[in-house]
């Protein structure tokens, strides 16, 4: 599903500040994969998924996405396969907005309808539904704006955003690091869901060793701009906390 070759990326190449982010990353993810990417603060995660995303245009190497070559395409291009979380809930959606106008646009844009569409009855029975399955009340608030939802009621509707268009590749920044723990637990289990209902392709950086642990079936370490560690299969499964921070001190 996603072809990572050789991607290098080079901040201020030719200067005193020059710093490589990314160092030659190769990785190759099949339909369905689950990824947790760990690595110390400055070791390229996030510069990864901006490479992916084409928020950044990496220097050198090739991004394929399930056949499709998105290497040196802009963000808005790779955006209409792609959905993205960051760490801010307050990214992503439109305070002023209600519910039903930013899942509209959502929807929308995904479907790649023009922007001038309105939205239909049927769109908002669609809506409805998915708010439902969140399990946060939230589809009896539909036309309320979004900026009076919680950090984490607002990460859950990013969320469903994100992927009211089943997406190709779903990239996770930390997306639940700033909600407390039980609302950051309900999101995660909410994500794991989404994902597995729509047999995502995700991609999710975290510093929370646990929930590496406990989501997907995949896990990637990085250190200075390179993927020291690849894990899978049984070896994901039988990791454990002390062994991870052995590697985190290993590299
Ligand atoms: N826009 C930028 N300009 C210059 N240097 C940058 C830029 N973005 C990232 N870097 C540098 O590239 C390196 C990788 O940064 P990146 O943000 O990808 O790390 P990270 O693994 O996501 O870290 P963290 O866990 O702290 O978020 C760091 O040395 C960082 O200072």
């Amino acid at each position: 599903m996603l072809d990572l070759n050789d991607i290098c990326m080079t901040f201020h190449p030719g200067t005193v500040n020059e710093r490589r982010a990314l160092d030659h990353v190769s990785l190759h993810l099949n339909d369905g994969d689950f990824v947790c990417v760990l690595g110390s603060n400055g070791a390229g995660k996030s510069t990864l998924l901006n490479a992916i995303s084409g928020a950044l245009q990496a220097d050198t190497g090739t991004i394929v996405l399930d056949g499709i070559d998105l290497s040196g395409r802009p963000e808005h291009v790779r955006s209409r396969y792609m959905g993205r979380l960051f760490q801010d809930p307050m990214r992503g959606t439109a305070p002023d907005m209600s519910i039903v106008e930013n899942l509209g646009l959502a929807y929308i844009r995904g479907k790649r309808m023009g922007l001038g569409r309105a939205i239909r009855r049927q769109d908002r029975v669609f809506f409805r539904e998915r708010l439902a399955m969140l399990g946060l009340g939230l589809e009896d608030r539909m036309d309320q704006p979004v900026g009076l939802l919680s950090g984490g009621q607002r990460q859950a509707l990013t969320l469903l955003m994100a992927t009211i268009v089943t997406p190709k590749l779903l990239l996770l920044d930390e997306h639940t690091a700033a909600l407390d723990p039980k609302t950051a637990a309900v999101v995660m289990e909410l994500t794991q869901k989404i994902v597995s209902e729509h047999h995502i392709t995700t991609i999710m950086i975290t510093h929370n060793l646990r929930q590496s642990l406990e989501y997907g079936n995949k896990m990637i370490i990085m250190n200075e701009g390179r993927i020291v560690s690849l894990l899978e299969g049984e070896e994901k499964q039988n990791i454990t906390i002390p062994r991870l921070l052995e590697m985190y001190d290993l590299v």
